[in-house]
């Protein structure tokens, strides 16, 4: 796109954002920066990217007829998906009627689930995963775990976050683990996968973009997750040499076989000089928050650079730096935070609160963003300065 129009005009250069949760509204942010108008969308009201876009819509994004007419209604130049729970048969009917999905509706669509992603690496392209089944009743679920092993981990196909993940030990856990799987997802009940663990040294995220001039690679980011949910990550993660041009082909194959331009998340697990491939995202990934600070060009920067097909000439990377995600518990609406003067206290320091409107349970909520002279003081200080926050009344 070398010409952008003026928002809420005739001229506008429209973006429609599947998904409005933290990472579009860092999106959206970006490509206000150009100029671009921005209609978001989600399943419920006062999303975070709604709240800085020129208009929103709520719809269930599964629901097909919902889906087909809020973009027909706008017409948008490029449609966005932030979150995997999209009815994306819709996304590859509407792309094949003109509309341009980023990065493909082809990529949204074996992105949505689990197997279409898995199949695709490790069937077609052969890269290697963790041993995995596919499973849609209990019976098949139980035959599934003895022939994988354990400790094994279970998901359900459409989740994210670790919705609905977990890790089974011992007997004891299988019927826990299908319970889990069958509420936690995002789409409700349905089909799990059963993967093999995967004894890793460190797990990285390899932001990946594809851009009007080739692909290119962010530092690797290093991550910590609990419950299937990112903690903390920080880049760059030291890598071998082997293994960081083992990751780079992995996500390199990945990434072209997906298509389209657009950052992608590919998440990986390296033990040695060995690389796994896990799951990628085609779009901004959440361990990549650390790159608000850590790079010139944010992966939310780089995304919208890419998609309005603008050149990427260098990836400039600023030194150690880590992010520590503010995990909410409890049944609050519209809770206020205190301690943001402390978490900000220190230099190379920075908070994001999301403005989420409402926690049920477990929420990320915001996220605490720091540089310094190594990794571990990075951590240190970005884990401070999370811990300074909490809700109040
Ligand atoms: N097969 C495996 N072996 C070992 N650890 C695993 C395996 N699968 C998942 N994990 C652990 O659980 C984490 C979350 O898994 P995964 O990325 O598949 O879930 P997710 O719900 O898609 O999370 P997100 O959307 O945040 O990426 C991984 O980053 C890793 O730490
Ligand atoms: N691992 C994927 C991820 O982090 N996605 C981010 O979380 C939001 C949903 O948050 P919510 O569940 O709090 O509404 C999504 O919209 C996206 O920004
Ligand atoms: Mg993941």
């Amino acid at each position: 796109m070398n010409v952008i129009g003026t928002p809420l005009s005739e001229t506008a250069t429209r973006v429609l954002m599947l998904g409005c949760g933290e990472l579009g509204k860092e999106v959206v942010i970006e490509l206000q920066r150009f100029g671009v108008e921005v209609i978001a969308v989600d399943r419920y009201a006062n999303a975070p990217a709604m709240q800085v876009a020129h208009r929103a819509h709520v719809i269930d994004m599964l629901d097909a007829t919902a889906l087909q007419a809020t973009i027909e209604a706008e017409k948008p130049d490029l449609i966005v998906p932030e979150i995997e729970a999209i009815h994306t048969p819709t996304l590859l009917e509407l792309e094949a009627e003109g509309f341009s999905v980023i990065p493909t509706a082809r990529a949204a669509r074996l992105t949505m689930d689990r197997e279409g992603i898995r199949r695709l690496a490790a069937e077609e392209l052969g890269l290697p995963t963790s041993a995995y089944e596919f499973v849609d009743s209990l019976e098949d679920f139980q035959a599934a775990v003895a022939r994988i092993g354990m400790p094994c981990v279970v998901k359900p196909v459409m989740s994210s976050s670790g919705k609905g993940q977990s890790l089974i030990r011992s007997e004891a856990d299988v019927l826990k683990a299908w319970d889990y799987a069958q509420t936690g997802g995002r789409a409700g009940q349905g089909r799990v996968i059963i993967e093999g663990f995967v004894d890793f040294d460190y797990e990285i995220t390899l932001l990946t973009l594809r851009h009007r001039d080739g692909t290119s690679f962010c530092a690797p980011i290093g991550h910590t997750q609990e419950d299937g949910d990112y903690r903390e990550s920080w880049q760059p993660q030291a890598m071998s040499p082997a293994a960081q041009a083992a990751a780079e082909d992995i996500a390199g194959r990945i990434t072209e076989a997906l298509g389209g331009v657009g950052i992608f998340g590919v998440e990986l697990f390296v033990s040695g000089d060995q690389v796994w491939f896990s799951e990628v995202s085609p779009r901004p990934h959440d361990t990549g928050l650390v790159t608000l600070v850590s790079q010139e060009l944010s992966q939310f920067a780089l995304h919208a650079r890419a998609i309005l097909g603008l050149p990427v000439p260098l990836i400039r990377q600023h030194g150690p730096s880590a992010s520590c995600a503010l995990l909410v518990e409890g049944d609050q609406q519209a809770p206020r935070f205190a301690g943001l003067a402390q978490a900000l206290a220190e230099p190379d320091t920075q908070f994001r609160l999301f403005g989420k409107p409402e926690v049920k349970g477990r929420r990320r909520m915001g996220v605490a963003l720091a540089r310094a002279d190594s990794i571990d003081e990075a951590r240190a200080k970005a884990r401070k300065a999370c811990a300074a926050v909490k809700t109040t009344l």
